[in-house]
């Protein structure tokens, strides 16, 4: 056996360094690059060999674990899942602020391979810094909290675990039916131990991504269910982004005169401007999908998970049937659905090409409700604080605006703000966003001029994800202008990737909607009888001992500037118009502080979503929204 003697994370390097990804017959290197924070769990061991030779992977350092492991996920979910990214941090905290980003990229789907150090697999040196120690077993290390939210966890304890460990990574790393964090703890004594590693193993890998093909029986059961439908409607989910499908959904959706509603992962597969296309369906959808959605007598999901916030919690669409394409076996059945398991793309077109002359029985239903929310989002754009105003979000906080109003000196309403920002911004700029109350407006809102150009998070909707999202998302599209639409809240979170994108040269723009507040919370509390508690950013009263004082400000233009950042304070709408356009000339980062009125965002569209309210309460407006629940919950599927 021919062998080569190397360190076992010199021998990781090689080997990542050598696997590629096969998709329509075209090759592709698979792992571009490593975010690195380096400690004493990695820094001489794979740090080492990342100096020595790190072949033609890429080094990027991060400023934060879990910022930079977001800027890997957000990476991979804009290239696809045909390329990815992989992180290495040190053992203990900085292998735990992983955590979170394992998560999010499970929850979506999306491929990471996360290198933690871990503890001495000699256990000579115990307890190490960072050994947490736990007294029933001493196997136990941080690592070990990755196990719950990795599609695939390993632990290379000896130098020729690796071979096997690295092998099953890439098996999952590359499945398109069940991705997510691969997670491989190196255990610091390990990554620097020598071994005589087989030269087969760093031979050129090319891992094809298959397109699955579907049984003929599942044709003829879809074909059969959708000819005995009048009005289906097609949910277009993020697996339509990644089987790059969008064309045979369109020629689909056009054959049969099909309309469809987007998912936030699918949503800008298909431009917005596309007359069969809904918009966002769901809790955070619009009127159109909406309404078609409630009245369609078969749902066809195709690549969706189907999450609370596409069915409504179950309640949109409950009566209709549900045909699914999916990929996965497990997203398939959700629903209790008629299931096609195979790739969105060859799905499509084997159920196209046996349906024949079947047509659906939409009149103008579907343009007509398209206007109507045309008309709808020419009034969420126009709208303007004044005299008498009625915010969208009304009745919870409608006598303290005049106060957010003096003391942001600014008048601006959430939706004119996005409006606008989708008006001056290049068609192939991308938005990214996750978390807040934005999610929901751009969902709704944000018109997609050009394909794969919206960037949501929201199969964990992670706070912070935003702007390590969009240095991620400008690493795999650098010719485009991208912007980060973040809330107050998420950019306290995380925004430190902010200072790589500066580091790195990678123009990323983050545009900033300061409402003083955990927003969408807020209006969630109040929606369901509570008060406002403990979620708008006011200072700790010392006359009531609550959070209930002079509403806080914070000057973020001035804080990013110090870090080198292009940043502009936005009070009105032209000052807006002046700073967005100044920022597509800047070729640093930028960042917009853009100061807007509470509850002056979007409101939820004939959908319902289903939370845990209180069953027990003093308190009226609580016992009222526990019952508006229950009646909600006993029209919405049971499961
Ligand atoms: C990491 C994380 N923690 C908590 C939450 C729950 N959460 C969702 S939105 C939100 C507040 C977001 O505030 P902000 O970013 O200012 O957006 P706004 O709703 O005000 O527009 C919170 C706390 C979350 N999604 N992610
Ligand atoms: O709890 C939440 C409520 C949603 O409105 C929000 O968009 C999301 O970030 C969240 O976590
Ligand atoms: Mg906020």
């Amino acid at each position: 056996m021919n062998s080569i003697r190397l360190t076992t994370a010199q021998a990781l390097v090689r080997f990542l360094n050598a696997q590629y990804v096969e998709f329509d017959g075209k090759q592709e290197r698979f792992i571009k690059g490593i975010f690195t924070i380096f400690g004493h769990g990695n820094v001489v061991g794979l740090g080492q060999a990342l100096e020595e030779n790190p072949g033609d992977l890429e080094v990027y350092q991060g400023r934060n674990e879990q910022g930079m492991a977001n800027a890997a996920m957000a990476f991979a979910k804009q290239k696809h899942r045909k390329q990815i990214m992989a992180c290495t941090s040190s053992v203990g905290p900085g292998a735990a602020n992983m955590v979170t980003s394992a998560a999010t990229a499970t929850a979506n789907n999306i491929p990471v391979l996360l290198l933690p150090g871990d503890v001495f697999a000699t256990r000579q040196p115990d307890p190490v810094l960072q050994q947490i120690e736990q007294t029933h077993n001493l196997s136990i290390s941080t690592n070990d909290a990755f196990r719950a939210v990795s599609k695939y966890w390993d632990r290379v304890s000896r130098p020729e675990q690796l071979m096997s460990a690295m092998l099953n990574a890439m098996r999952v790393l590359t499945n398109p039916a069940d991705t997510g964090a691969v997670t491989i703890g190196l255990p610091q004594d390990v990554q620097g131990e020598a071994w005589n590693f087989p030269v087969s193993f760093f031979e050129k890998r090319v891992h094809r991504i298959e397109r699955r093909q579907p049984s003929l029986e599942s044709i003829k059961d879809a074909v059969k269910l959708i000819q005995s439908k009048k009005k289906p409607l097609l949910i277009l989910g993020g697996g339509v982004r990644y089987s790059e499908a969008a064309d045979a959904l369109v020629e689909f959706s056009e054959r049969f005169n099909i309309p469809f509603g987007e998912t936030q992962a699918g949503k800008s597969a298909v431009e917005s401007s596309h007359p069969l296309n809904l918009g966002g369906v769901g809790v955070t959808g619009n009127l159109a999908a909406n309404q078609i959605a409630k009245d369609a007598d078969l749902i066809i999901g195709v690549g969706t998970r189907f999450t609370d916030f596409t069915t409504g919690s179950k309640h949109l669409f409950a009566e209709a049937d549900v045909l699914t394409i999916n990929i996965s076996e497990f997203h398939a059945a959700k629903l209790d659905a008629v299931k096609v398991v195979a790739d969105a793309k060859v799905g499509l077109n084997a159920i196209s090409e046996e349906l024949g002359p079947y047509k659906t029985a939409y009149e103008s239903e579907i343009t007509d409700a398209k206007q109507a929310w045309q008309r709808e989002l020419n009034r969420l754009y126009e709208i303007k604080y004044g005299e008498g105003f009625k915010p969208e979000i009304a009745g919870q906080l409608d006598d303290k605006l005049p106060e957010y109003v003096e003391v942001f000196g600014s008048q601006l309403t959430q939706t004119s703000v996005l409006g606008f920002v989708n008006h001056l911004v290049d068609d192939h700029a991308i938005v990214v966003g996750a978390a807040g109350s934005l999610p929901g407006d751009l969902q709704r809102m944000w018109v997609s001029k050009t394909r794969n150009t919206y960037h949501m998070e929201y199969g964990y909707s992670c706070m912070g994800y935003e702007i390590a999202g969009a240095l991620g998302v400008k690493l795999a599209e650098p010719e485009r202008e991208v912007y980060a639409m973040t809330g107050d809240g998420s950019y306290l979170m995380l925004h430190t990737e902010l200072v790589t994108s500066l580091q790195e040269g990678k123009k990323i723009n983050v545009v900033l909607f300061d409402n003083s507040g955990f927003g969408c919370i807020n209006n969630l509390q109040m929606g369901n009888g509570m008060g406002s508690f403990g979620t708008e950013f006011r200072k700790r009263n010392p006359e009531t001992g609550k959070m209930d004082g002079n509403i806080m400000t914070i000057d973020f233009a001035k804080v990013a500037e110090g870090y080198g950042v292009k940043t502009y304070s936005v009070r009105t709408l032209e000052e807006l118009k002046a700073a967005l356009v100044d920022a597509k000339n800047q070729t640093v980062s930028t960042l917009i502080d853009i100061k807007v009125l509470p509850k002056t965002m979007s409101d939820g569209y004939d959908s319902w979503w289903n939370v845990g309210v209180a069953e027990v309460s003093e308190k009226e407006s609580i016992q009222q929204a526990f019952e508006d629940k229950k009646i909600n919950l006993d029209k919405a599927r049971t499961y």
